[in-house]
């Protein structure tokens, strides 16, 4: 039978209202009075009444002995609406194991988790708690060119959904903005390399706030004061907690070493060691507790350090009596009453869960995020800002290839149509593809930028594979067609190439190919492997690889069978090489060097020999170059399209 709302248990209690949290109950929370209250309907949490986990293990297969071992066993926690969690420990403890593992993410590299993760008293998908939740990682995923207001304006674009109107996306993303303290930063840029932007704790508070626009009910944050004075970390962590009160929100943060007032802000703590449970519950019982077990701590003390110390094994050597406290506490952690209470609050929730119809059942709740298309074009007008802002990452590479025009365009300066400049014609053709579609290695840096923001933003279920596939193929079509014109204009004009306007365009549309290709490689190396210096260098490899057996440096009929066979053939290159020695000499003649009145000497054997003249089609035919450029732009564009379908699938198969 169906209890009614009177009978419901107390831990279900709603906690809006807040006199019933039972975090405030032990608490007097004042908040800072330079916090801006903006209260926003669509935040606030009233449907998660209290996330718990239960008998929670997770194993690795140890990296020196291959062997299963242990990083976190049995661990149980409960947590209401409104209140904050903090899972503390030493250094490698297993703090982000835990959080990750509750947040239903990968725990560590290869761990196996077990046991249960409840929302309501129910066990939660990882489907549905990403709809419910969001993770802010250590490491911000902020995009330095954009300003504050962007930054949660394409964080907005990526998780409302469609049906959102304007005026009420603008809304959220400034109540968002004004709840974090940042309205004086609203059209600050976050900061890059060479623009200052803003300070470590503004831009920790803006990676919430941009996590907030979904409207998570429960929020994992991984170290939100790493990096940070304690100053700072005290703000951070305060407008956390005025958040997560007026909102009802759970909030869940692994911390390290607290200043005494941060740690104070908490509402509960999960104190581990080594993997194991050293005490979970409210900060106020925490004193108490330990006192109990013969801990007493000492007065004036920081808290947060005091426990840290009890519990650190990390200088600690082999039989060294830390090890045998360290049991102690964890073995008396689990025969305390505080433990059992846990347990028995953690069954309650569950059976509570079966027999109320007043528990908001999660399973139901409908993901409401923007149409597939939506998100291509949310990322491709970022990435277009990031684009003209970013000069390292682009106007670097622009001017770098007009330095290079300028550089071959003076080198081969005004090539003439005598015999004696037919070769450096040609290693002018050579050179200018095979070295621009080299220099896309300068795209590895940029690349892996994005793919980073890429990774956070698909674990936190907002960017899938395929729209960032489809946005990064798209945004640098117009890029690369600036620099190849770019590099087009001086260097065709000055080399002196065939002169003609069909000519031309044609030389711009082998180039352009050329760098589309190679920046397909680029993507699809950075995707297999996205550590910068093994991308960068796997890159320039498979770029002098293309190089060697493109038919340039050593002719197709001396090219070894291996290398023709296995790799000339899905050489971009080639056909790049191929389609502009075409567009270079099959409509001129050259002149041969004259010996004596009506005797010449030719470099090349032509029809037009007699005449003192060179057909340009005899140097193709030298090269064994047919004249197939509409089969050589369609394979063109299949390499690319190979690359770019790998890229996906790597990107597809990978958490
Ligand atoms: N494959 C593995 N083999 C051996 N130990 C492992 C493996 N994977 C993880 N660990 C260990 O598990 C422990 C938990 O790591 P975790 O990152 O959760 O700790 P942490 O408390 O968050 O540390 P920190 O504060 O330094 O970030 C660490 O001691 C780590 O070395």
């Amino acid at each position: 039978m169906a209890s009614s709302s009177n009978e419901q248990p107390p831990y279900f209690a709603p906690i809006l209202n807040s006199e019933a949290s039972a975090a405030e109950k032990h608490h007097s929370y004042e908040p800072d009075l330079e916090l801006n209250h903006v209260q926003s309907s669509h935040l606030v949490n009233d449907i998660v009444r209290c996330f718990a986990w239960d008998s929670l293990k997770v194993e690795v297969k140890d990296r020196a002995t291959k062997k299963p071992l242990s990083i976190l066993s049995d661990s149980k926690g409960i947590i209401h609406g409104g209140e904050m969690l903090a899972i503390m420990g030493p250094s490698g403890s297993g703090k982000t194991t835990l959080l990750n593992a509750i947040a239903h993410r990968t725990a560590a590299a290869g761990a196996t988790t077990t046991g249960d993760i409840l929302a309501n008293g129910k066990k939660i998908s990882w489907q549905n708690l990403r709809q419910l939740s969001s993770y802010v990682e250590q490491e911000d995923a902020l995009i330095g060119s954009l300003t504050v207001r962007e930054t949660m304006q394409f964080a907005a674009g990526l998780a409302l959904s469609s049906s959102t109107s304007k005026a009420e996306r603008m809304r959220r993303v400034d109540d968002l903005i004004a709840n974090f303290g940042l309205q004086e930063q609203k059209h600050t840029i976050v900061g890059t390399p060479i623009k200052k932007g803003l300070s470590g704790g503004q831009k920790k508070r803006l990676s919430v706030a941009s996590r907030l626009v979904t409207d998570p009910k429960i929020l994992f944050l991984d170290e939100p004061t790493s990096g940070l004075d304690s100053t700072l970390s005290f703000e951070v962590i305060n407008y956390i907690k005025d958040i997560a009160k007026r909102h009802n929100l759970i909030v869940i943060a692994s911390i390290h070493q607290p200043s005494s007032s941060t740690f104070k802000l908490f509402d509960k703590v999960a104190l581990l060691s080594k993997g194991r449970s050293c005490y979970f519950g409210l900060l106020s019982d925490a004193h108490g507790y330990f006192s109990s077990i013969g801990y007493e701590m000492p007065p004036e003390t920081n808290a947060a350090e005091f426990y840290l110390d009890l519990i650190n094994t990390d200088l600690a050597k082999e039989g060294d009596e830390i090890f045998a406290r360290v049991q102690d506490i964890t073995q008396k952690w689990a025969d305390s009453p505080l433990s059992h209470r846990l347990e028995s609050e953690i069954e309650k929730s569950i059976s509570a869960a079966k027999t109320s119809a007043h528990i908001p059942d999660l399973s139901k709740i409908k993901s409401n995020k923007p149409k597939v298309w939506a998100i291509p074009l949310v990322l491709l007008q970022r990435s277009w800002i990031k684009a003209y802002r970013d000069i390292v990452a682009y106007w670097m590479r622009i001017i770098m290839y007009l330095g290079l025009a300028i550089l071959m365009g003076t080198v081969f300066l005004r090539l003439s149509t005598t015999q004696e400049d037919i070769q450096p014609y040609i290693n002018a053709i050579f050179f200018g593809s095979a070295f621009m579609s080299f220099m896309a290695v300068a795209y590895v840096p940029a690349f892996l930028e994005d793919l980073h923001t890429y990774s956070k933003e698909r674990a936190n279920g907002l960017v899938g594979p395929f729209a960032f596939s489809v946005s990064n193929f798209l945004i640098g079509l117009p890029f690369l067609f600036i620099i190849t014109l770019l590099f087009s204009i001086p260097a065709y004009f000055l080399i002196n190439f065939r002169q003609s306007g069909t000519a031309f365009i044609m030389f711009v549309l082998w180039l352009f190919l050329d760098l589309v290709a190679a920046e397909a490689l680029v993507v699809l190396v950075s995707v297999i492997f996205p550590v910068f210096v093994v991308a960068l260098a796997l890159a320039a490899f498979l770029n002098g690889l293309w190089m060697c057996v493109d038919g340039f440096l050593v002719p197709m009929n001396v090219l070894n069978p291996f290398w023709k066979y296995v790799f000339h053939y899905i050489d971009y290159q080639a056909y790049v090489f191929q389609g502009m020695m075409v567009n270079e000499f099959k409509s001129r003649t050259y002149d041969c060097a004259q010996t004596s009145p009506g005797q010449y000497h030719c470099m090349y054997p032509s029809d037009l020999n007699v005449e003192g003249k060179i057909r340009g089609t005899a140097i193709l035919d030298n090269f064994q170059i047919g004249r197939a450029e509409k089969t050589w732009v369609g394979i063109i564009i299949g390499i690319i399209a190979g690359y770019r379908v790998l890229a996906y699938l790597v990107l597809r198969l990978r958490h």
